[in-house]
């Protein structure tokens, strides 16, 4: 039997209305709907009650990037609703460490974002052995200005067999997505190529054949 690879939706938009007519859009070819960092600092945790109220059958991510206070910082978000919520790797392990006592006393997922960490794979175990529940790796908008792809590490990560869901995100397009899948994501994440489309219900749904046809392929 295929795989079941989810599909993230990163919404990177800062109106609400937008953010939200974008996520009804998408929903129905999608698992995540991820309230992009700066849509969740523009907005608020307003923002994550409104959206998992009006998609209760989708998880929500709030991408919080928590730098320090895991626990406190997170605990409010999984409390109004948000099913998973985001801790730099580069932080302290005790940081992700709250924000993983949190998730878990909410029946939610804590994901370590491994956006510009040093040592991914000595991060990426220290993490799971904290119980972290996604490992994301992530080539951020401005490293991708720079040119660079999210591609090298998801192989260094699905190497390593750890017992976590790996997620991808960085620029991903219909073009690379079927590689990502082929790599071994559990997680497809995917911002500008759907919120920038002209018609975004229908990027949604490509990417939906895409992701489940590479899927049925591995
Ligand atoms: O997390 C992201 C970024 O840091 C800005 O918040 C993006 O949501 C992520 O990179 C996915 O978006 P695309 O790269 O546009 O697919």
């Amino acid at each position: 039997m295929a795989k079941k690879v989810m599909i993230q939706v990163a919404l990177d938009t800062l109106d609400p209305q937008v953010t939200l007519d974008l996520a009804a859009k998408t929903a129905p070819y999608i698992d995540i709907i991820e309230i992009g960092t700066p849509c969740v600092k523009y907005n608020g945790i307003s923002l994550v009650k409104e959206m998992k109220a009006k998609f209760p059958d989708r998880k929500v991510l709030a991408d919080l990037k928590t730098m320090d206070a895991g626990e406190y910082e997170a605990r409010p978000f999984f409390e109004a609703g948000a099913d998973i919520t985001t801790v730099l790797g580069v932080a302290e392990l005790a940081t992700v460490k709250g924000v993983i006592k949190a998730a878990h006393d909410n029946n939610g997922w804590a994901q370590v974002d491994m956006i510009c960490v040093p040592d991914i794979v000595a991060t990426a175990k220290a993490a799971a052995e904290a119980g972290a529940d996604i490992l994301g790796v992530h080539t951020g908008l401005d490293q991708q200005a720079a040119g660079q792809t999210p591609f090298a590490d998801l192989g260094k990560l699905t190497a390593l067999g750890l017992n976590v869901m790996i997620s991808c995100a960085g620029g991903i397009k219909p073009e690379t997505v079927a590689d990502v899948v082929k790599a071994g994501a559990d997680i497809v994440v995917v911002g500008g190529a759907i919120y920038g489309a002209d018609d975004p219900a229908a990027a949604a749904k490509q990417m939906r054949e895409l992701v489940d046809k590479a899927a049925a392929e591995v």
